[in-house]
């Protein structure tokens, strides 16, 4: 539910306020969808649809619609258009008709669905004739939804990666959920952006450091505990013991968690030296007394990625000796692991895993963290996400309606009311026109004058986004 100074009728661009007089005399409906554009570009070929419900449960569920928020906003946009253009009696006859609850239908794709880029993902229109500009007076709110749909098509590419070459270094998917843990919190711009992103982020993986992730799994997706951290170091709580006393610092970190993982960035000074003297050699017997599930989990935090990774891996090969696993592929002892955490991307995540399956390396023994990369380094323009008009009820009479702009054609719009079906091929794609037929639509009505009419839990959502036997097919 929405904050109490939350009003809906302030949550939307200035000139959708303007809109209600700018639509044809007569109309009865405007029936718009949500997509991302398909374009030429191989990557992202496929998005995770996710996000919707919170949206929902936050900001449209209810009596969204106040005389307070009315007053508010009339005096608003009074302000700041320095004329009167806001359409108080259209929002006064939504509070009088339907108690301030919004006359719409949304109707999508359910949560965590892998849909291919350039089909409709949700489409929204006005259920009763009055409030035809209501439609796309919500298009602000619900195109945020780029957001967590972005994020969870990225961790999921990051996870197509991930199973490839754990799989093929390893012979199996075991532990896959937990090899890119969320660094995140920090790098993004806000507090809700760090709970949808977060979210996202837990569709496909189990690991993350992102609380306010977790917390919104468990208020909105009905998951009590979507993720798991260990403890862990951070610079400050080694350099705190000064140069000198780098030794202690670690030492002080086994004695304080004798089990269970551990992971301590160590290169506050030199990485190299910290694995070859202090971890291989003045700490080596307490390292190699812990047992295999109370792992040390060592950091590399600077330098170039796969450089570093592999110098350390080497170092600690030296000193500890490795075994090979069943398909050939070098694994330390359970004792050590390490989580590069420093510099990951989709590209540069390939990039390490290529060297180090070329060096024999399994992927057993490397975890990632990615902070920025996975919540941020991001925009509506990724995944190229739109909103758009399709269809038109005017007197009665539907019309199709489109955008063709001669000067991008990539930027045309889907025509008629649309529906999402799997075609005799199996493969998924949109129905325009409105010739899809009503028990072929994967699209589900989640929301209709008020009231959500689905409610998924992250079980289903992850069940919906598993990865395909395609997905893992071993790297060409
Ligand atoms: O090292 C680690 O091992 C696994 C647990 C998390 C962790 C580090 N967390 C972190 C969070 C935000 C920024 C940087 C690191």
């Amino acid at each position: 539910m929405a904050a109490q100074d939350f009003n809906f009728l302030l949550a939307t661009d200035s000139y959708k306020v303007t809109h209600y007089k700018q639509y044809p005399p007569n109309v009865n409906k405007i029936y718009s969808y949500f997509e991302c554009r398909r374009r030429k570009d191989p990557q992202f070929q496929e998005v995770v649809f996710f996000g919707l419900q919170y949206l929902l449960k936050k900001y449209l569920a209810g009596p969204v619609i106040t005389e307070e928020k009315i007053q508010e906003a009339k005096q608003f946009f009074q302000m700041h258009f320095k004329q009167k253009v806001f359409d108080e009696d259209g929002w006064r006859r939504v509070l009088e008709k339907y108690d301030g609850r919004l006359p719409i239908r949304i109707k999508a794709v359910p949560e965590g669905k892998i849909i291919p880029r350039g089909n409709v993902l949700f489409t929204v229109e006005n259920t009763d004739p009055d409030f035809f500009w209501l439609t796309n007076y919500v298009e602000t709110m619900l195109v945020q939804m780029w957001y967590p749909i972005t994020v969870a098509t990225v961790s999921r590419e990051f996870k197509k990666i991930l199973a490839k070459h754990l799989k093929a270094t390893s012979g199996s998917l075991e532990g896959l959920d937990f090899k890119l843990h969320d660094f995140g919190y920090r790098g993004v711009s806000s507090q809700e952006s760090a709970a949808l992103g977060g979210a996202a982020h837990l569709v496909n993986f189990c690991s993350t450091d992102t609380v306010a992730g977790l917390l919104m799994a468990q208020r909105y997706y009905g998951c009590p505990m979507a993720g798991f951290s260990i403890p862990a170091a951070e610079h400050s709580t080694i350099i705190s013991w000064g140069r000198s006393r780098e030794k202690e610092a670690y030492e002080s970190l086994l004695d304080q968690f004798p089990t269970g993982p551990l992971a301590v960035v160590s290169d506050s000074y030199d990485i190299f030296k910290a694995c070859k003297h202090i971890w291989g050699d003045k700490l080596k017997e307490r390292v190699m007394e812990r047992s295999e599930d109370s792992t040390l989990v060592i950091r590399p935090d600077s330098g170039d990625p796969a450089e570093t990774l592999l110098e350390v891996i080497k170092i600690l090969e030296e000193r500890f000796g490795c075994s090979l696993n069943p398909v050939g592929y070098k694994v330390l002892p359970s004792y050590l692991r390490i989580i590069q955490g420093d510099g990951i991307d989709l590209k540069s995540i390939e990039e390490i895993l290529e060297r180090l399956s070329d060096e024999g390396w399994s992927v057993e023994n490397v975890f990632f963290g990615c902070g920025s990369a996975l919540l941020q380094k991001l925009n509506r323009d990724t995944l190229n996400c739109a909103f758009k008009c399709s269809y038109v009820e005017s007197n009665g009479k539907g019309m199709d309606v489109y955008k063709q702009p001669v000067t991008d054609p990539s930027k045309g719009s889907k025509r008629g009311r649309l529906s999402l079906r799997k075609n005799s091929d199996g493969f998924i794609e949109t129905v325009e026109r409105g010739v899809g037929k009503p028990e072929e639509d994967m699209l589900v009505t989640v929301f209709e004058n008020g009231t959500i009419l689905q409610d998924y839990t992250l079980e289903e959502i992850r069940k919906n986004a598993r990865l395909t036997e395609d997905d893992i097919a071993p790297p060409q």
